[in-house]
């Protein structure tokens, strides 16, 4: 392939990937990194037409007008992938994009009206876009290798495929880079070999399709994630929902009686939370339900499952843990959430229900939730601020 076929393909698939970049994310919900997504697919769009249009008309003033805004457009709009990374990873937008936009615009204008020749214009251009290359990937490796992006996972497809788009965008840049400085003119229109063509057009171009192709798997994943979190988590406390407290409560109950294992259910009441919510008003009692529920968590282990029950109401679901085991997990929980400094500076307590399934005892979630509900009840009766175990019951042998 030479290298004006190679350079018009490149041209057509960098557009048509502008326009899904502009279109896609314009027509999403306006998060941060979308619009800075939108923008980029436009400037990359726009600044490739001036480009190619001008590429081969004599020069003049207007051509080196509009080349000067081609290439500056093309160079914001890679700037915008970065803000719009930096963005995505949750990480401030740095003043920094817009002063390599004018600095890189400036050299550009330097090079055009002072006559520089392709090869001199090349010295700036390419470690321009390298510098950039290797911002994405900068950017991609902490969120990949980091926990920035939580409460999102961080090792997802998407983001390993936007990472190797940037390495190989980085890479045959750093060679082309290399090569330029050994042998100045081998990449001049004129001269160049199939290897230039490959180096500099087609590589580039599936970079840049992967990581187009990476940043719209990213958003999608994202959306996803967030679909998930809103039908699963209580927005007020981040526990689980009632839905979904009852979908992992009825397989940890099921896995518990398939293996014949004990399963220790809490169902947890703050007290008097009514009159919080009288005496301080509905925002001081919201607070008080999230610190309620962070304290739970900090007393739970990892594979235990906080869900929140409604209202002032939670449940945590133990896999495992004995009668004594649960004792102290109950008086564990109360002496907790009484030691725990509220906001509005007053001492909340709760009481707790609490009832194991014995191993070789079947069970269903609604008769283990109802016979912690009557634990809760004895709980409350008997003074609050405390917790009661539902008594062992006989299980017959199978
Ligand atoms: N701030 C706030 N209040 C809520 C929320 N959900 C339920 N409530 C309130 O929680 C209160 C529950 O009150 P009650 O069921 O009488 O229970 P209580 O005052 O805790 O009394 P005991 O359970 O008997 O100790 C009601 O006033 C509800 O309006 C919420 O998400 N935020």
């Amino acid at each position: 392939m030479d290298a004006i076929t190679a350079g018009v393909a490149l041209a057509i698939v960098q557009l048509c990937s502008s326009v899904i970049m502009a279109g896609v994310f314009f027509t999403t919900p306006a998060e941060k990194y979308t619009r800075y997504w939108a923008l980029s697919g436009v400037l990359v769009g726009f600044g490739l037409v001036l480009v190619v249009l001008n590429a081969y008309s004599p020069p003049s003033l207007s051509r080196n007008l509009a080349w000067l805004l081609g290439y500056s457009s093309l160079y914001a709009g890679s700037v915008a992938v970065w803000c719009g990374l930096r963005a995505f990873y949750m990480r401030r937008v740095s003043f920094w994009a817009l002063f390599l936009v004018l600095f890189y615009s400036a050299l550009f204008a330097y090079l055009l009206f002072s006559g520089a020749s392709f090869t001199k214009r090349s010295y700036v251009t390419v470690p321009s876009l390298e510098l950039m290359f290797l911002l994405y990937l900068v950017e991609m490796m902490r969120g990949v290798s980091g926990p920035q992006a939580k409460p999102y996972a961080s090792r997802t497809f998407g983001m390993l495929m936007a990472c190797f788009a940037g390495f190989i965008l980085f890479a045959s840049y750093a060679l082309r880079i290399v090569l330029i400085t050994i042998n100045p003119v081998q990449f001049e229109p004129a001269t160049i070999t199939s290897f230039g063509v490959w180096l500099i057009y087609l590589i580039p171009l599936g970079g840049s399709l992967l990581l187009t192709a990476g940043l719209l798997l990213l958003y999608f994943e994202r959306l996803v994630a967030d679909k998930h979190r809103l039908a699963t988590e209580d927005v007020l406390t981040g526990t689980l929902n009632r839905r979904e407290l009852v979908n992992v409560g009825e397989r940890a109950l099921q896995a518990a009686i398939d293996q014949h294992h004990t399963l220790t259910l809490a169902f947890i009441d703050v007290d008097h939370f009514k009159k919080i919510n009288d005496s301080f008003g509905h925002l001081v009692g919201d607070r008080v339900l999230a610190t309620v529920a962070a304290t739970l968590r900090q007393n739970c282990r990892e594979q235990d499952v906080l869900g929140r029950y409604g209202g002032e109401e939670f449940c945590i679901v133990f896999p495992g843990l004995d009668q004594q085991e649960a004792s102290r997990i109950g008086e564990r929980l109360v002496d907790a959430v009484r030691a725990q400094v509220f906001d509005h500076a007053q001492a909340v307590t709760i009481s707790v229900g609490l009832v194991v399934l014995q191993p070789n005892e079947v069970q269903s979630w609604d008769s283990l939730i109802h016979l912690a509900d009557m634990a809760l009840y004895r709980a409350k009766a008997e003074g609050r601020d405390s917790y009661c175990l539902s008594p062992a019951r006989a299980v017959r042998a199978v």
